[in-house]
């Protein structure tokens, strides 16, 4: 039987982990806190990230990174970003020799703009061709009512991606597979970005014709960063590119939608960040994202600009007249 260790016991590790457990998988979960652990390893219920949902009674937990990793086929990987390097360290000596580590995360490393596949490489010391990523249009919030969903499994190694794509594939989740790494990454990371743009907008009153404005010229950045980093420009009309940005952008369960909204609402950056209870890895990413894009030449002034507000204190009225007072230019300009 195909063994996942899940490590993140947030509302995406939890929440992948029913769909592995779901699709036949042996699950195991590893969260840093005893309580939290306990509760879904005895009680089948996540009490911080998913209260109202029932764990299959298969899915166990742990906060010992050697038990979970034991005989481990899939180590899946579903904390904030920004910790990735850390923890990933500290687990890599229990890490099995063979195993495939596949990535849920949707960020990018600040001071290094590394993918979270390639620090994957760099920590794990493991070929390319061992590192997965997952990522699509997963609102958890919907996800965990068992309504449809769909997503992309990314791997060089086409093997892989089809072993993972079954391990988790339910008739109510599709997987797709992909082999553009790059490109499913990038799709993940830079569309928060982009929610949290479109969510400023829409707090300040701004109706949906600025909210297409934004996604279409933000999945026209997205592209051109994709281009400058070998990408499939195909991956970005696919579920990892324009619909996870779809969901992401328009969706009131979206963390980065929200956060932006609640600065377009004239909250300070202090009070949005107290009532952000989960992870909104766009406000941290941007500035890796945006160094990125300078690093390869690329313009993405969306990215710029959200920057400059949640970073920089630019009021949101400012950033959008920064963005209206740009050049004219073709369409397809810099693609
Ligand atoms: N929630 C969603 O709808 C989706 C989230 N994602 C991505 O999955 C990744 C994880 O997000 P969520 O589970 O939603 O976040 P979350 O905020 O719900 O959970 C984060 C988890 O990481 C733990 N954590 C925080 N700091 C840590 C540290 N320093 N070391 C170890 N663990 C730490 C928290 O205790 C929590 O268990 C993110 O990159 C997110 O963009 C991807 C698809 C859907
Ligand atoms: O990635 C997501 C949906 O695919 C979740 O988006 P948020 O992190 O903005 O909630």
């Amino acid at each position: 039987m195909t063994k996942a260790a899940v490590f993140g016991t947030g509302s995406w590790g939890t929440t992948f982990a029913m769909l592995l457990a779901g699709a036949g998988t042996e699950t195991i979960l590893w969260g840093r806190r005893a309580e939290v652990v306990e509760a879904i390893d005895r009680r089948h219920v996540n009490p911080d990230y998913l209260p109202d949902t029932v764990l299959p009674d298969t899915l166990r937990a742990t906060t010992d990174p050697a038990e979970a990793l034991d005989g481990a086929d899939f180590v899946v990987l579903a904390v904030p970003s920004q910790t990735l390097r850390g923890n990933l360290t500290a687990w890599k000596p229990h890490l099995p020799p063979e195993a495939v580590l596949v990535s849920l995360m949707k960020g990018i490393e600040l001071g290094t703009t590394k993918r979270m596949s390639e620090v994957i490489c760099e920590v794990a010391e493991v070929p390319q061709e061992r590192v997965a990523v997952v990522s699509g249009p997963n609102l958890v919030g919907e996800i965990v009512l068992g309504q449809p969903a769909a997503t992309v499994v990314a791997c060089p190694d086409e093997r892989v991606a089809e072993r993972l794509q079954e391990a988790c594939h339910l008739p109510w989740f599709r997987a797709y597979t992909n082999p553009d790494v790059v490109g499913v990454e990038l799709g993940g990371a830079v569309k928060n970005v982009i929610a949290l743009a479109v969510g400023v907008a829409a707090g300040m009153g701004l109706g949906d014709n600025v909210g297409a404005m934004l996604m279409t010229r933000g999945l026209a950045e997205i592209s051109r960063l994709g281009a400058a980093l070998g990408a499939d420009p195909h991956t970005f009309a696919g579920l990892a590119g324009m619909g996870d940005l779809v969901a992401t952008c328009t969706s009131p369960l979206s963390r980065n939608r929200t956060f932006g909204e609640n600065l377009g609402k004239g909250m300070t950056l202090e009070e949005v960040i107290a009532a952000t209870k989960q992870t909104a890895e766009g406000v941290k990413s941007c500035e890796s994202v945006l160094e990125l894009a300078r690093k390869h030449d690329v313009e993405m002034p969306i990215t710029e600009v959200v920057v400059a507000v949640v970073h920089d204190g630019m009021p949101p009225g400012e950033a959008g007249m920064l963005l209206m007072s740009r050049s004219p230019k073709p369409e397809r300009y810099g693609v």
